[in-house]
């Protein structure tokens, strides 16, 4: 079975990389921005492919055929899709619309990465069937794409995360252990917010969880995270504790203290019982998540 997955130079994409090359049964196909950054170069073929440009994405799925498309690539810097809102929708959405469209002839099974911020965080934690009603661009951006992919005639299903965490070779995105534990080692001083509630989710978590709704053929929403409400601040505590660091460097703010140009919902979290049941989905604590992540610094 071929599965193509997007965003491979991303977090989730450089871990779900290994997952399906682990499995015989998968011929895998990275395609990310520019040249291949992963760690490992071998045992599959990369494909260097700007998402933005239709041409290019027909190419991409004329080419290979894959009968499992996992897009994760994205615009997730939720500040800079607020500020550059042409450049968010066409990397969220338009680019979504080219590859349902392209994945037409081939009638692959597109599993779509969308994220808690579809969510106003009113009434956290989530299941899958509560209304969504995104309060940031990035968040409706999102909300554009799974809505697409719910009206395409392709076999899909909506894989929603939480606040990703852990560790890939040459990220953009931020991190929030690396994030503490290296201020902290400087002795600087960190203001985390302690009034957002997050489910977080390590991101081999998420990478098992997307390779079971694969390997199961699961269609519909899923609801992918850790399965423990913290706080950022929290988390930070958790952090420091585990690496030994001065907890005094913390200091607790509210996220109206910060301002970002992006709203960020107040409490989300995924309830993930239907995940658990359905898929057999089963996270790590945020502790354990510590531990793995500590030994891949
Ligand atoms: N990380 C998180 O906390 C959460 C993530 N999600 C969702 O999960 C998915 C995976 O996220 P994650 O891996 O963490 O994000 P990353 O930002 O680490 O990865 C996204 C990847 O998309 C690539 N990309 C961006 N624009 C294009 C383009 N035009 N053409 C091709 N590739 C492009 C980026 O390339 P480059 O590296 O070159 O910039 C990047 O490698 C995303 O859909 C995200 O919205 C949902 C909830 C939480
Ligand atoms: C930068 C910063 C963040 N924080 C907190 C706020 C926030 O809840 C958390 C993470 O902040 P960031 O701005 O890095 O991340 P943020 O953009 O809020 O993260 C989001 O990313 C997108 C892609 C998603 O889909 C979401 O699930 C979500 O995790 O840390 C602080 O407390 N202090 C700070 O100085």
């Amino acid at each position: 079975m071929k599965v193509l997955i997007t965003g491979s130079n991303g977090l989730l994409g450089q871990h779900l990389i290994p997952v399906f090359l682990e499995d015989s049964r998968y011929q895998v196909i990275a395609s990310g921005r520019g040249p291949n950054r992963l760690p490992r170069q071998a045992g599959y073929t990369y494909e260097a492919t700007n998402l933005r440009d239709a041409t290019s994405v027909k190419h991409l799925l004329d080419k290979h055929q894959p009968d499992i498309i996992i897009h994760a690539a994205a615009m997730t810097q939720v500040d800079d899709c607020e500020r550059n809102k042409d450049l968010c929708w066409d990397t969220n959405v338009a680019a979504t619309r080219y590859l349902l469209k392209a994945a037409e002839k081939h009638n692959a099974f597109i599993i779509f990465l969308s994220t808690d911020f579809v969510f106003d965080g009113l009434q956290g934690p989530y299941a899958e069937d509560a209304a969504v009603n995104p309060i940031s661009y990035y968040g409706s951006s999102k909300v554009a794409a799974e809505n697409m992919v719910r009206g395409s005639s392709l076999p899909w299903a909506i894989v929603r995360t939480v606040l990703v965490y852990g560790i890939a070779a040459d990220s953009k995105r931020s991190n929030i252990i690396t994030w503490v534990k290296n201020n902290l080692e400087q002795g600087k001083k960190l203001k985390v917010v302690d009034d957002q509630w997050r489910t977080p989710t390590l991101v081999q978590d998420l990478a098992a969880g997307c390779k079971l709704v694969a390997d199961k053929n699961a269609t519909g929403i899923f609801h992918i995270s850790g399965n423990e409400t913290l706080t950022p601040y929290q988390m930070a505590v958790q952090t420091a504790d585990y690496f030994k660091l001065n907890t005094q460097l913390l200091e607790k703010v509210d996220a109206k203290s910060f301002t970002q140009p992006a709203k960020r919902p107040a409490k989300t979290g995924f309830v993930i019982d239907k995940a658990v049941n359905e898929l057999g989905y089963a996270p790590h604590s945020f502790e354990e998540g510590l531990e793995i992540v500590a030994k891949e610094i």
